[in-house]
């Protein structure tokens, strides 16, 4: 029976969702597993995740309208564009990727950027199932240089630019770089393929907040690259690369603004997955009147089921080793993995060395 509350609709394959506009989704959401990213936590939707960011934070309300429309598909509309700038280098792998589908599917460029993000998410043990609205427009301009964050830059830097995209307060920026739980960096090092940032990259837990606390005691690849530091676990093995700190995560970890926060998230997976779900949510209608949006969260794929361990020390890695800023949390009490040598982190999600990324040509280099 009709009810007052929002127009429900039958989808043609059946599914019943709370607004007609969400039906498009479906099929999208099932392109997107089966042809980029494989129902894995894998490569391609750590960097579909990547790209939300990249596309939503280039808005600044200091600049004004000019300076970019934050989510709003521009990275796709203008592919030979912002893929360009030295801080995105590494998107053209998921823009060109995308390309294809925005031609297939009857949605807006801005809309499957954030929505390509959410089922990339759902991927990952751990992680939340993301807000989704639907109703980005693709009428927009391509961003200006200068508005992404880089792993160099201050923490004073970061928040500013933050706080001037979208008035994120410390705790949302520490919230959104849970993100770094299902990441590896390719081109901050470019002598090594894939280097994570937790020993864990392919769920979506705790680790990270936990090691990059952790003292650094080498490189996985080259040392002297911009924006990295030392990290806890630099030993690789062939395509098994060692942990990469970048120098911005490090900073943020112990800085007296964010230090409290960052050491908060130990251990604390629904409270991380939670606080990274509602920054998610402001971040991707940067730009728009969460209004005139229409919420399509029933089209996101529910999240994995697999348990997430606590977090716990890498193995040889102990509360000794700890370099802490924030003294006025307890820290948790945790157990190290077992093992006498120093962890190796698998390069692909089913513990294999071989796993090669989906990589559509396209415009974008
Ligand atoms: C202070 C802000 C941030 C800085 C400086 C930063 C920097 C970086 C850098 C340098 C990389 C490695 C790229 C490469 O070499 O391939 C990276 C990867 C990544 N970042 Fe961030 N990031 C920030 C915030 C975020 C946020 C807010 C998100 C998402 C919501 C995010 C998601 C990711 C993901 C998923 C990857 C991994 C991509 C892959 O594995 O291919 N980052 N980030
Ligand atoms: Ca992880
Ligand atoms: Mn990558």
């Amino acid at each position: 029976a009709p009810s007052a509350a929002a127009p429900e609709a039958v989808c043609p394959d059946g599914t019943r969702v709370g607004n007609a506009a969400c039906c498009a989704f479906i099929p999208l959401a099932q392109d997107l597993q089966k042809n980029i990213f494989q129902n894995e936590c894998g490569e391609d939707a750590h960097e579909a995740l990547r790209l939300t960011f990249h596309d939503a934070i280039a808005i600044s309300q200091k600049l004004g309208p000019s300076a970019g429309g934050g989510a709003d598909g521009s990275m796709l509309l203008f592919p030979l564009v912002e893929p360009e700038f030295a801080a995105n280098n590494g998107v053209d792998d998921s823009v060109n990727n995308l390309l294809p589908l925005l031609a297939k599917h009857p949605v807006s460029a801005g809309d499957l950027v954030q929505f390509a993000g959410a089922v990339a998410l759902s991927n990952c043990p751990g992680a939340p199932r993301l807000e989704f609205l639907a109703g980005r427009p693709n009428k927009t301009i391509a961003a200006i240089d200068g508005l992404i964050p880089e792993p160099q830059d201050s923490v004073t830097t970061i928040l500013e630019r933050f706080a001037d995209a979208g008035n994120f307060s410390p705790f949302e920026v520490v919230s959104l770089l849970a993100s770094h739980t299902v990441a590896r960096a390719d081109k901050v090092d470019e002598t090594i393929d894939a280097a994570p940032f937790d020993s864990t990259p392919f769920t979506f837990d705790t680790q990270i907040f936990l090691e990059v606390l952790l003292k650094g005691t080498g490189f996985p690849g080259t040392g002297n690259n911009t924006g990295e530091v030392m990290s806890p676990l630099p030993l690789s093995s062939g395509n098994d690369t060692g942990e990469m700190r970048l120098e911005s995560d490090f900073n943020i970890a112990h800085d007296p603004r964010t230090a409290c926060f960052w050491q908060g998230f130990v251990n604390q997976q629904e409270l991380m997955a939670a606080s990274f779900k509602a920054a998610m949510a402001k971040l991707a209608v940067l730009g728009h009147n969460p209004k005139n949006l229409i919420d399509c969260s029933d089209v996101v794929p529910p999240t994995v089921k697999t348990p997430v361990k606590p977090a716990s020390f890498p193995a040889t890695k102990s509360k000794k080793d700890l370099e802490l800023t924030c003294l006025i949390l307890p820290f948790p009490s945790l157990t190290t993995n077992p093992g006498a040598k120093e962890t190796l982190i698998p390069h692909c999600a089913d513990g294999g060395q071989d796993c090669p990324a989906v990589q559509f040509a396209g415009p974008a280099t």
